[in-house]
């Protein structure tokens, strides 16, 4: 009985590799030998190039594969036929040129569990239930106004962590950490209103789910093999995950609708939430796709996790690469510190005049662009690309990272140097290729409004309330700038600084 064991996962496992082999070599067999696919590195027969994205950052290594095989790139993985883009050229083709045909998602299971079946914005098929959340969250939820509205929610929580900063002067902090917590606080904040009390398990569940989704999962990679989600245990992690944070939105959005029902939210409430937002737009009786709860929930899911992780990385990098180039940072200080002389604090109203900071901000996205492989892309139907046939169903890869470095645009692309936004109208609003660190197109970021003021508020205040030191003995040219893999490309190891309070400051 012993011995049986052994030989049936063997004898299993064996049939699921001959299987997987006969299906693969089907589909190369009856391929069209005709169609003229973008170059691309060699093959293996079963993995495709599956093997040549490990051992780096996929963002890294797409792009030493792109400086060998060119800007449009073909690669196999797995089942999946994919192109990589890596010149703001063929950028321009896919996302403007021939946007429509690219403005599909891809159906990953893994998302559809996360995402209450492609019902939230970032995953919704491209079509008029997009449309219509898109719309909302452009109109109603990340309007100018609706920012606005959330300026005191910022001044507060950004204060909060200037006395929190200021309570440890001279000693290490973590300041990675603490700008993570100050970005999921203020989203919680502007989304379920006063923060609440599942707020942490609710930020810990989707920085979980946001590393479980990071990279290439191998269930996903061969979508014709179902087994193989049960096996690598994805589907069920990620079940677990959404069952919790399910169970946290509901219980919001119960909450706010027995508020509203009591009439403790008046209509026209001078500073609405978004979830209030949301239930309001649900009781409109001309939408075209009703909004149901998990309607609601997905939309919301998307903001947190579009919105959190991607505005405190930016943050998290502007610090390292001033603490990494002490003249910029003095440079920053200084204009922070002219613009708010006298007035004890920074505030949102003088922010649009500090230039040298809004630059410093510009090439931290260029050089650390949060998402550095925008996300995912299908064609809808066959289409030409420079040449080459790019059939229905492609995945698209679009490194935004590697333009973002492309020395055709950038003189001196690696080095951090802010004043090259001084003197150029380059822009991240999606029309200048070169620099789409919010992506471009029917698809680009709809949260431009709500991420810069959550950038700069916290920026403006570090540098005008403290000066900054690395732990005792590190020069600054040694500071470790090494990413970590992820969606969103963090820092490797936290920040770790030593504050000191500026003279002037009312956190003295
Ligand atoms: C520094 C901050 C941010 C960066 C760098 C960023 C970047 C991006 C990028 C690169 C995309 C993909 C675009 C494409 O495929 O062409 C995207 C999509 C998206 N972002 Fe952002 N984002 C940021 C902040 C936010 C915020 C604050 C929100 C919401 C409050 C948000 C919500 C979304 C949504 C919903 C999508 C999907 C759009 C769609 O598919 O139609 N993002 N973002």
């Amino acid at each position: 009985m012993e011995l049986l064991f052994p030989s049936l996962s063997i004898l299993l496992s064996s049939f699921l590799f001959l299987s997987i082999v006969v299906k693969v070599v089907k589909r190369l067999i009856t391929s069209d030998g005709n169609i003229k696919l973008p170059p691309g590195p060699w093959k293996l027969p079963f993995v495709g190039n599956m093997h040549q994205l490990l051992g780096s950052l996929p963002h890294h290594i797409l792009k030493d594969l792109a400086n060998q095989h060119g800007p449009l790139m073909q690669l196999q993985l797995g089942e999946i036929s994919t192109i990589v883009v890596s010149s703001p050229e063929i950028a321009e083709d896919v996302l403007r040129t021939h946007g429509i045909v690219f403005a599909q998602r891809p159906q990953l299971l893994s998302m559809s569990i996360i995402t209450y079946g492609f019902r939230d914005i970032g995953m919704a098929p491209y079509g008029d239930y997009w449309r219509q959340v898109r719309k909302i969250c452009t109109v109603e939820l990340l309007t100018a106004k609706q920012v606005q509205s959330f300026h005191s929610i910022r001044q507060e929580e950004v204060s909060a962590l200037v006395k929190s900063v200021s309570s440890n002067e001279g000693s290490q902090i973590n300041l990675s950490n603490k700008i993570f917590s100050l970005t999921y606080g203020i989203t919680s904040r502007a989304a379920f209103g006063n923060k609440c009390k599942d707020q942490e398990t609710f930020s810990s569940t989707i920085r979980e789910v946001v590393k479980l989704i990071s990279g290439f999962s191998i269930a996903d990679m061969y979508p014709s093999f179902r087994v193989l989600q049960l096996i690598s245990g994805l589907r069920q992690k990620l079940g677990t995950l959404h069952q919790k944070s399910d169970k946290i939105l509901q219980g919001i959005i119960d909450e706010h609708r027995e508020r509203m029902e009591s009439g403790k939210i008046s209509e026209g409430e001078a500073k609405e939430d978004l979830v209030t937002v949301l239930l309001k737009i649900q009781q409109l009786d001309y939408l075209e796709f009703p909004l149901t709860d998990n309607n609601i929930k997905a939309v919301i899911w998307d903001i947190f996790s579009g919105g959190s992780e991607t505005s405190s990385t930016i943050v998290d990098w502007a610090m390292s690469e001033m603490l990494k180039n002490p003249r910029v940072l003095r440079k920053a200080q200084d204009e922070v510190r002219q613009v708010f002389h006298g007035k004890g604090d920074v505030d949102e109203a003088s922010i649009h005049e500090l230039k040298y900071l809004a630059s410093v901000i510009k090439e931290t996205l260029r050089l650390h662009p949060s998402l550095p492989l925008l996300l995912p892309r299908e064609s809808r139907e066959n289409c030409e690309i420079m040449g080459y046939q790019v059939p229905v169903k492609t995945n698209v890869i679009i490194n935004a990272w590697a333009i973002g470095r492309d020395p055709k645009y950038w003189n001196e692309p690696e080095t951090f140097y802010p004043e090259r936004f001084l003197k150029t109208s380059t822009d991240f609003k999606g029309t200048d290729l070169e620099y789409i660190p919010f992506g471009a197109g029917r698809r680009m970021c709809p949260g431009i409004m709500f991420a810069l003021p959550n950038i700069e508020l916290p920026l403006a205040k570090l540098l005008y309330h403290f000066d900054w030191n690395l732990p005792s003995g590190m020069r600054h040219e040694n500071l470790d700038m090494t990413e970590t893999f992820g969606v969103t490309s963090r820092r490797k190891d936290d920040l770790i600084l030593i504050p000191t309070t500026h003279s002037h400051s009312s956190a003295a």
